[in-house]
């Protein structure tokens, strides 16, 4: 099977192009401390994520506390509190996973247009694509708070295809979380599941995306 029909190819950020788990940890973990919780292992943190930053803060706090009582005071503080120590330090021990940058050069030499759609809060996309030196080959990104609704919504993948412009058969998406799977789906749009990153500690291919792949670099043979 191959994808050389596409034209516009959705990427999801974390656990796709970029293992952000150390700083959101470090984040999760500065919070926790702050309000004298116990921290959680960076391997208990990758499954909370994917359904945004409140839903990352909201597991992170039940488990540190032990599924004790939380008024919705504690947590609107508490997620600001972690908001705020992200914001300062989002991309330290962030790093791009293996072949990333010459899988995406490669995509823009064959003319590919490509977009980001992920779950994470708009305003710390563009810093780390900046830290990371990959902004260059993005048209543009959608985050969890561009939209009334994300993944598995279908809607902010048929809006970054309506924005630029491409029918949804020539679309597909690119991501390692059955939120994407899902989307996509939704969205009658193919796409690529990718087994390294984190989906809740399930397998990607119980999602039935249109592909599995387990390194980035296997992209270079389908597109
Ligand atoms: O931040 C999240 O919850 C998930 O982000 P992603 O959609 O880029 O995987
Ligand atoms: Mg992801």
């Amino acid at each position: 099977m191959n994808f050389k029909n596409k034209e516009l190819i959705i990427f999801d950020f974390d656990g796709t192009l970029i293992n952000s788990v150390p700083d959101l940890t470090l984040a999760i973990n500065t919070m926790l401390s702050h309000y004298q919780l116990p921290e959680v292992p960076v391997e208990e943190v990758a499954p909370f994520i994917g359904n945004g930053a409140r839903t990352l803060v909201k597991r992170a706090l039940k488990h540190s506390m032990k599924d004790a009582e939380m008024s919705d005071g504690f947590f609107e503080e508490a997620f600001a509190f972690y908001l705020k120590c992200y914001r300062e330090v989002p991309c330290k021990d962030t790093y791009l996973y293996p072949s990333v940058v010459e899988t995406l050069q490669y995509l823009a030499e064959k003319e590919y247009k490509m977009v980001i759609c992920t779950n994470k809060p708009y305003a710390f996309i563009e810093p780390i694509l900046d830290q990371l030196d990959i902004k260059q080959f993005f048209k543009t990104w959608i985050g969890e708070d561009s939209l009334p609704e994300t993944k598995p919504n279908a809607a902010p993948l048929l809006h970054l295809a309506n924005n630029m412009n491409i029918s949804t058969e020539k679309c597909i998406m690119v991501g390692d979380s059955k939120n994407d799977i899902l989307a996509a789906q939704n969205a009658e749009m193919d796409s690529i599941g990718l087994t390294y990153g984190y989906n809740y500690n399930e397998h990607i291919a119980d999602y039935n995306p249109t592909i599995v792949v387990d390194d980035f670099a296997e992209l270079q043979n389908i597109f």
